[in-house]
């Protein structure tokens, strides 16, 4: 059981901060991520389970409760990959609520929707499926009641513009839930990731031919915002109030923000 170690960090308050602060340039473009997620879609969930020792799942029971998402809301999950975050968002609306599965990745998108004719309990027929990029949500103003982000805002290369977006589809008052790798402060955390990545997560990608891609992990994991870092963008988008908690024996963080 991942130990719940909750840091609560003060809410980040002061000025503004200029926007171009949370820019970095990207290792990877936009399209390298987007075929590097096409090309994984096969094995991820596997290797989430294997890599993680199904650790990955509480993270996500986590994520999602902390969204605030209840029974007949509308709720969006970003980038939500192979539909994990959307399947437990589902369960939490119920068939009188509406989930919208939101990515760009064809292949991800085909592996959820499989999954999801392979389910048996009759409210998962309350999620679809768009394609769509975090940075130009094809939604309303103050559309959903909550929305749930698991490992996807790192890989989004403007955060900042995603981070905005979700500001604006979300209702007044609604929670939007950031899961994803922590950008620990902690050299030893960071070392530990690190470590573990490069011998444990590398070489069995590695055996399925993508050792590459999941060599990304620790570039991408450098180039994120820490948690006070997150905190400030959120609150410099316009949400109310931000905090981070660190989890996962601080290998991983979920904001948590407010409209
Ligand atoms: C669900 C997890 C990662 C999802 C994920 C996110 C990405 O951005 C990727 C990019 C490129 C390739 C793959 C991914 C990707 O899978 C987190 C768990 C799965 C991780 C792959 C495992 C990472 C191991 C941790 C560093 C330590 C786990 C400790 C555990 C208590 C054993
Ligand atoms: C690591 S996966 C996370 C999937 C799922 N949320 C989970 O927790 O397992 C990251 C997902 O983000 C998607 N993604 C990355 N950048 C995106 C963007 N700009 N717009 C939409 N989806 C994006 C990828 O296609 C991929 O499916």
């Amino acid at each position: 059981m991942a130990s719940l170690q909750l840091h609560l960090l003060p809410l980040s308050t002061g000025p503004c901060l200029p926007s171009s602060r949370f820019r970095r340039s990207p290792v990877r473009s936009s399209t390298e991520r987007q075929a590097l997620f096409n090309r994984i879609a096969p094995v991820y969930d596997n290797l989430n389970d294997l890599l993680s020792l199904g650790q990955h799942r509480i993270w996500k029971r986590m994520a999602v409760s902390w969204s605030g998402a209840k029974k007949g809301d509308s709720v969006l999950d970003l980038c939500c990959g192979s539909g994990d975050l959307a399947f437990l968002l589902s369960e939490k609306v119920g068939s009188s609520g509406k989930v919208i599965g939101l990515d760009f990745s064809k292949e991800q998108l085909s592996v959820a929707s499989s999954r999801q004719k392979l389910m048996s309990k009759a409210f998962y027929t309350n999620i679809e499926w768009v394609e769509g990029d975090a940075i130009d949500l094809p939604f309303s103003d103050g559309h959903f009641d909550a929305i749930t982000m698991g490992y996807g805002l790192r890989n989004v290369v403007d955060k900042h513009k995603a981070m905005q977006d979700m500001f604006r589809v979300s209702k007044a008052g609604s929670r939007v839930s950031i899961l994803d790798f922590n950008k620990s402060t902690n050299p030893v955390i960071a070392f530990t990731q690190e470590l573990m990545i490069d011998n444990v997560v590398v070489p069995v990608a590695s055996g399925f031919g993508l050792a590459e891609d999941y060599k990304y992990l620790k570039s991408s994991i450098r180039e994120f915002l820490t948690g006070r870092e997150l905190e400030e963008l959120a609150l410099d988008v316009g949400f109310s109030n931000a905090r981070y908690y660190e989890i996962g024996g601080s290998l991983m963080g979920n904001l948590v923000a407010t409209r």
